[in-house]
Protein backbone atom coordinates (compact mmCIF):
# COMPACT_ATOMS: atom_id res chain seq x y z
CA UNK A 1 0.00 0.00 0.00
CA UNK A 2 1.10 3.34 -0.35
CA UNK A 3 -0.02 3.95 2.87
CA UNK A 4 1.29 3.23 6.14
CA UNK A 5 -1.56 1.93 7.74
CA UNK A 6 -2.32 -1.53 9.44
CA UNK A 7 -5.05 -3.53 6.90
CA UNK A 8 -5.37 -6.69 9.30
CA UNK A 9 -8.93 -5.75 9.35
CA UNK A 10 -9.57 -6.76 5.70
CA UNK A 11 -9.78 -9.92 4.56
CA UNK A 12 -8.16 -10.87 1.19
CA UNK A 13 -8.96 -13.70 -0.82
CA UNK A 14 -7.45 -14.56 -3.99
CA UNK A 15 -9.11 -15.96 -7.51
CA UNK A 16 -8.78 -16.94 -10.66
CA UNK A 17 -9.31 -14.59 -13.74
CA UNK A 18 -9.82 -16.75 -16.54
CA UNK A 19 -11.79 -14.08 -19.39
CA UNK A 20 -9.74 -13.94 -22.67
CA UNK A 21 -8.58 -10.70 -22.82
CA UNK A 22 -8.96 -10.69 -26.82
CA UNK A 23 -12.96 -11.39 -26.23
CA UNK A 24 -13.00 -8.71 -23.43
CA UNK A 25 -11.45 -6.33 -25.69
CA UNK A 26 -13.96 -7.94 -28.89
CA UNK A 27 -17.23 -7.45 -26.89
CA UNK A 28 -17.00 -3.61 -25.50
CA UNK A 29 -16.71 -2.55 -28.80
CA UNK A 30 -20.49 -3.84 -28.42
CA UNK A 31 -22.93 -0.97 -26.49
CA UNK A 32 -24.12 -2.11 -23.27
CA UNK A 33 -27.71 -2.05 -24.08
CA UNK A 34 -27.18 -4.85 -27.20
CA UNK A 35 -25.54 -6.91 -24.12
CA UNK A 36 -27.97 -6.51 -21.85
CA UNK A 37 -30.42 -7.26 -24.44
CA UNK A 38 -28.69 -10.98 -26.04
CA UNK A 39 -28.65 -11.39 -22.16
CA UNK A 40 -32.57 -11.21 -21.85
CA UNK A 41 -32.16 -7.66 -20.51
CA UNK A 42 -30.80 -9.06 -17.41
CA UNK A 43 -26.88 -8.21 -15.76
CA UNK A 44 -27.08 -4.54 -15.70
CA UNK A 45 -25.80 -2.32 -12.71
CA UNK A 46 -28.41 -0.09 -11.33
CA UNK A 47 -29.26 3.51 -13.63
CA UNK A 48 -27.67 5.52 -10.38
CA UNK A 49 -24.11 4.36 -11.18
CA UNK A 50 -23.00 6.57 -14.34
CA UNK A 51 -20.30 7.59 -15.61
CA UNK A 52 -17.76 10.23 -14.39
CA UNK A 53 -15.32 10.61 -17.60
CA UNK A 54 -16.29 10.69 -20.88
CA UNK A 55 -13.59 7.53 -21.47
CA UNK A 56 -14.99 4.87 -23.52
CA UNK A 57 -15.58 1.49 -22.85
CA UNK A 58 -14.99 0.20 -19.79
CA UNK A 59 -14.10 -3.23 -19.84
CA UNK A 60 -11.97 -6.17 -17.72
CA UNK A 61 -11.78 -8.72 -15.20
CA UNK A 62 -14.29 -7.82 -12.10
CA UNK A 63 -11.81 -7.16 -8.83
CA UNK A 64 -14.55 -7.30 -5.78
CA UNK A 65 -14.22 -4.75 -2.86
CA UNK A 66 -16.15 -4.27 0.19
CA UNK A 67 -15.71 -1.35 2.21
CA UNK A 68 -18.17 0.49 5.09
CA UNK A 69 -19.68 3.10 4.38
CA UNK A 70 -17.00 5.99 4.26
CA UNK A 71 -14.14 3.98 4.69
CA UNK A 72 -11.89 3.03 2.13
CA UNK A 73 -8.74 1.04 3.49
CA UNK A 74 -10.06 -2.40 1.82
CA UNK A 75 -9.59 0.11 -1.77
CA UNK A 76 -6.04 0.66 -0.99
CA UNK A 77 -5.74 -2.69 0.01
CA UNK A 78 -7.01 -4.46 -3.31
CA UNK A 79 -4.20 -2.30 -5.26
CA UNK A 80 -1.71 -4.81 -4.18
CA UNK A 81 -3.92 -7.57 -5.03
CA UNK A 82 -4.73 -5.70 -8.59
CA UNK A 83 -3.68 -7.04 -12.16
CA UNK A 84 -3.75 -5.50 -15.31
CA UNK A 85 -6.68 -5.20 -16.87
CA UNK A 86 -8.80 -5.14 -13.59
CA UNK A 87 -11.60 -3.00 -12.99
CA UNK A 88 -11.91 -2.11 -8.93
CA UNK A 89 -15.90 -3.30 -8.22
CA UNK A 90 -16.73 -1.66 -5.17
CA UNK A 91 -19.69 -2.23 -2.40
CA UNK A 92 -19.66 1.19 -0.30
CA UNK A 93 -22.75 0.51 1.15
CA UNK A 94 -24.72 3.08 -1.33
CA UNK A 95 -23.12 5.83 0.69
CA UNK A 96 -22.84 8.98 -1.40
CA UNK A 97 -22.62 11.69 1.23
CA UNK A 98 -18.45 10.22 1.79
CA UNK A 99 -15.84 9.83 -0.86
CA UNK A 100 -14.42 6.12 -1.16
CA UNK A 101 -11.84 6.96 -4.22
CA UNK A 102 -9.73 9.65 -5.55
CA UNK A 103 -7.25 11.07 -7.70
CA UNK A 104 -4.28 9.74 -5.76
CA UNK A 105 -6.28 5.87 -5.71
CA UNK A 106 -6.71 6.83 -9.27
CA UNK A 107 -2.93 7.44 -10.29
CA UNK A 108 -2.03 4.14 -7.78
CA UNK A 109 -4.55 2.30 -10.32
CA UNK A 110 -2.88 3.31 -13.76
CA UNK A 111 0.10 2.74 -12.19
CA UNK A 112 -1.00 -0.79 -11.90
CA UNK A 113 -2.37 -1.08 -15.34
CA UNK A 114 -6.34 -1.20 -13.51
CA UNK A 115 -9.00 -0.79 -16.62
CA UNK A 116 -11.49 1.00 -14.80
CA UNK A 117 -13.58 1.83 -11.47
CA UNK A 118 -16.86 1.36 -10.06
CA UNK A 119 -18.39 2.69 -7.22
CA UNK A 120 -21.54 1.94 -5.22
CA UNK A 121 -21.23 5.34 -3.34
CA UNK A 122 -19.17 8.27 -3.71
CA UNK A 123 -15.77 9.79 -5.03
CA UNK A 124 -13.84 12.88 -5.23
CA UNK A 125 -10.64 14.65 -7.36
CA UNK A 126 -13.27 14.15 -10.12
CA UNK A 127 -11.74 16.38 -12.68
CA UNK A 128 -8.85 14.49 -12.02
CA UNK A 129 -9.85 11.12 -13.76
CA UNK A 130 -9.84 12.48 -17.44
CA UNK A 131 -6.86 13.23 -17.47
CA UNK A 132 -5.56 9.86 -16.05
CA UNK A 133 -7.43 7.96 -18.48
CA UNK A 134 -9.40 6.13 -16.07
CA UNK A 135 -12.96 5.50 -16.69
CA UNK A 136 -15.04 5.79 -13.11
CA UNK A 137 -18.19 5.17 -12.54
CA UNK A 138 -19.90 5.70 -9.33
CA UNK A 139 -23.66 6.65 -7.43
CA UNK A 140 -22.15 9.31 -6.32
CA UNK A 141 -19.91 12.80 -6.09
CA UNK A 142 -18.63 14.27 -2.82
CA UNK A 143 -15.61 16.06 -1.47
CA UNK A 144 -16.04 14.37 1.86
CA UNK A 145 -13.15 12.21 2.36
CA UNK A 146 -12.59 9.30 3.85
CA UNK A 147 -11.82 7.23 6.71
CA UNK A 148 -8.77 4.34 6.92
CA UNK A 149 -9.77 1.53 9.56
CA UNK A 150 -11.56 -1.23 8.01
CA UNK A 151 -13.16 -3.10 7.83
CA UNK A 152 -13.50 -4.94 4.48
CA UNK A 153 -12.91 -7.78 2.06
CA UNK A 154 -11.06 -8.11 -1.25
CA UNK A 155 -12.18 -11.19 -3.64
CA UNK A 156 -14.79 -12.14 -2.14
CA UNK A 157 -18.26 -11.77 -3.96
CA UNK A 158 -19.78 -8.41 -3.63
CA UNK A 159 -23.28 -6.94 -4.70
CA UNK A 160 -22.79 -3.60 -6.78
CA UNK A 161 -25.31 -1.25 -8.28
CA UNK A 162 -27.80 -4.30 -7.27
CA UNK A 163 -25.68 -7.18 -9.30
CA UNK A 164 -23.40 -10.23 -7.63
CA UNK A 165 -20.01 -9.25 -9.04
CA UNK A 166 -17.95 -12.59 -8.59
CA UNK A 167 -14.07 -12.08 -8.62
CA UNK A 168 -13.13 -12.72 -12.18
CA UNK A 169 -16.42 -11.56 -13.32
CA UNK A 170 -16.10 -9.45 -17.46
CA UNK A 171 -17.54 -5.68 -16.55
CA UNK A 172 -18.07 -3.78 -19.96
CA UNK A 173 -19.26 -0.36 -19.61
CA UNK A 174 -20.36 2.61 -21.71
CA UNK A 175 -22.80 5.81 -21.67
CA UNK A 176 -26.00 4.46 -20.55
CA UNK A 177 -24.54 1.90 -17.79
CA UNK A 178 -22.49 -1.00 -16.90
CA UNK A 179 -23.38 -4.91 -17.52
CA UNK A 180 -21.72 -7.70 -15.35
CA UNK A 181 -21.07 -11.00 -17.60
CA UNK A 182 -19.70 -14.49 -16.74
CA UNK A 183 -16.14 -15.36 -17.42
CA UNK A 184 -17.00 -18.71 -18.79
CA UNK A 185 -19.90 -17.22 -20.66
CA UNK A 186 -18.13 -14.70 -23.16
CA UNK A 187 -17.54 -16.18 -26.39
CA UNK A 188 -20.91 -17.31 -26.48
CA UNK A 189 -22.27 -14.24 -25.09
CA UNK A 190 -19.84 -12.74 -27.93
CA UNK A 191 -21.37 -14.75 -30.81
CA UNK A 192 -25.11 -14.00 -29.79
CA UNK A 193 -24.09 -10.15 -29.71
CA UNK A 194 -22.66 -10.19 -33.00
CA UNK A 195 -25.44 -11.91 -34.37
CA UNK A 196 -27.67 -9.12 -33.04
CA UNK A 197 -25.52 -6.39 -33.95
CA UNK A 198 -25.90 -7.30 -37.94
CA UNK A 199 -29.89 -7.89 -37.34
CA UNK A 200 -29.91 -4.55 -35.67
CA UNK A 201 -27.42 -3.13 -38.63
CA UNK A 202 -29.70 -4.42 -41.76
CA UNK A 203 -33.22 -3.27 -39.30
CA UNK A 204 -31.69 0.36 -39.19
CA UNK A 205 -30.48 0.66 -42.79
CA UNK A 206 -34.14 -0.82 -43.30
CA UNK A 207 -35.38 2.09 -41.35
CA UNK A 208 -33.53 4.66 -42.67
CA UNK A 209 -34.09 3.91 -46.58
CA UNK A 210 -37.86 3.68 -45.65
CA UNK A 211 -37.82 7.14 -44.25
CA UNK A 212 -35.95 8.85 -47.80
CA UNK A 213 -38.73 7.36 -50.24
O1 LIG B 1 -8.07 10.11 0.48
C1 LIG B 1 -8.44 9.11 -0.15
O2 LIG B 1 -8.15 7.94 0.15
C2 LIG B 1 -9.32 9.34 -1.36
C3 LIG B 1 -8.78 10.44 -2.18
O3 LIG B 1 -9.19 11.57 -2.13
C4 LIG B 1 -7.66 10.10 -3.09
O4 LIG B 1 -7.36 8.92 -3.30
O5 LIG B 1 -7.10 11.05 -3.66
MG1 LIG C 1 -7.76 13.02 -3.12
Amino acid sequence: MFLEVDASSITVVPFERTADPALVEAISQHPVALIGDVLQRMGMMAAAIRPRTAIRPLAGSVLPVLVREGDNLAIHRSLDEARAGDVLVVNAQGDVNRAVFGGLLGAGCVARGIAGVVIDGALRDVEEFEELGLPVYSRGVSPAGPYKHGPGSVGLPIACGNVVCTGGDVIVGDGDGLIVLPAADLADILARVERQAAYEVDLKAGLVGGARR
